[in-house]
């Protein structure tokens, strides 16, 4: 183990712990805000920190195609390179390739695409996510595995999995063990309980610093995910964080803390806070609606981030309308400060053994809308 995980209360299946990496310790449940092309979209690291985000979220696929890992790594890796001092973690590229690319084949040896940005050829396989993430300093590195494709009948899944698991089993040939470094390896197995059990077992058998679920937030809908994620986590060890990708909306969040999850992804408070889309603790609003012109209130009266303390619905409104670029900058440094004191609020939850009541407090305020 390179990666040290402590856990330091419990409450229910829920835990409250700290992950410590070579860059600094990351607080779970933990939200990682997305750096998709090495950057936050329109925030500058210190912003970032100063939401309370202590791990970010990189990405294989857009930075092996611009400006290239062998780029990034000359010019010190992707902490000197962003300057974000702190954790990060970087997808392994297959996700992206699957949503991103055209022209792509996929074979037992990896991926071939060409590239959305200029069309050029590449192959990408578990070795070369691996090294590409290495070359990227990644403090948590992510096994290169294929997301299966939702809906998908049981022997489609099955296939899928079992490729992915091999796929597993050559990155952690690959990946080079560094004190404060680590590797995740990703559950998959579409929404068939057993599959998801024989992949679980499969990746504790070969033993990884952390265990992603991955597979799920494909359209599969809350519930199913919910029960996907129970039919996970009981095959996983306890003493190693899990991360369930690409997840979610707060209420999301919530059920999956309550369920065992420790880490999350998601680029909704980022990208829909760029089309006008805040959080609030009574749900979200777009501030593109006329009735926010001429508010004088803040987004959220409870928040206290720099922008609802400083700034009106009606100046926010104003700056959407007439397409300036503050607009999306302080809609998502709010938008990612309302998660992030969302993950604050569940870390003193589980601490004082009052979880289920906060998940009940954020259920009830959002359902009461009206804002
Ligand atoms: C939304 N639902 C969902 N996401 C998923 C992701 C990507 C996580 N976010 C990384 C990512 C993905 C995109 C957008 C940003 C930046 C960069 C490219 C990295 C976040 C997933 N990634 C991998 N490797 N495997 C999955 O099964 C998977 C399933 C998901 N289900
Ligand atoms: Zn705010």
């Amino acid at each position: 183990m390179t990666l040290r995980y402590e856990r330091l209360a419990q409450d229910g299946v829920a835990r409250r712990g700290r992950l410590h990496t070579a860059h600094g310790a990351v607080n779970t449940p933990a939200f990682m805000p997305v750096g998709t092309a090495a950057t936050v979209k329109g925030m500058w690291p210190e912003q970032v920190k100063a939401t309370g985000a202590e791990i970010i979220l990189g990405n294989t696929y857009h930075l092996m195609l611009r400006p290239g890992a062998e780029r990034v790594a000359s010019l010190g890796g992707l902490h000197k390179f962003m300057n974000w001092p702190g954790p990060i973690l970087t997808d392994s590229g297959g996700f992206q390739v699957m949503s991103l690319s055209e022209l792509r084949k996929i074979d037992e040896d990896g991926v071939t695409f060409r590239s959305h940005v200029d069309g050029s050829k590449h192959h990408l396989t578990p070795e070369r996510s691996i090294e590409i993430q290495h070359l990227l300093d990644a403090n948590v590195t992510m096994a290169f595995d294929e997301c299966t494709p939702f809906p998908a009948e049981a022997p489609v899944a099955a296939e899928s999995m079992h490729r992915s698991m091999r796929w597993a089993e050559r990155c952690k040939a690959a990946f080079k063990d560094r004190p404060g470094y680590g590797l995740f390896g990703i559950v998959q197995g579409s929404v068939y309980p057993e599959l998801r059990r024989e992949s679980s077992e499969w990746l504790t058998r070969i033993g990884y610093d952390g265990y992603a679920i991955g597979g799920l937030a494909v359209g599969e809908g809350q519930e199913m995910m919910f029960r996907m994620i129970e039919a996970t986590i009981p095959f996983l060890p306890e003493d190693r964080p899990r991360y369930l990708m690409g997840v979610g909306r707060p209420l999301d969040i919530v059920g999956a803390v309550q369920r065992g999850i420790d880490m999350f992804d998601c680029v909704m408070p980022t990208r829909s806070g760029r089309t006008g889309q805040a959080f609030t603790r009574r749900g979200t609003i777009n501030i593109r609606n006329a009735r926010h012109a001429h508010d004088p209130r803040p987004i959220d009266a409870d928040c206290s981030c720099p922008v609802c303390r400083d700034y009106a619905r009606g100046y926010l409104h104003h700056l959407f309308k007439a397409e300036e670029m503050l607009g999306p900058m302080l809609l998502t440094a709010h938008n990612l400060q309302h998660y992030q004191t969302l993950m604050a609020g569940l870390r003193g939850a589980i601490e004082a053994g009052r979880l289920d009541a906060f998940a009940a407090e954020v259920a009830e305020a959002e359902s009461r809308g009206d804002i």
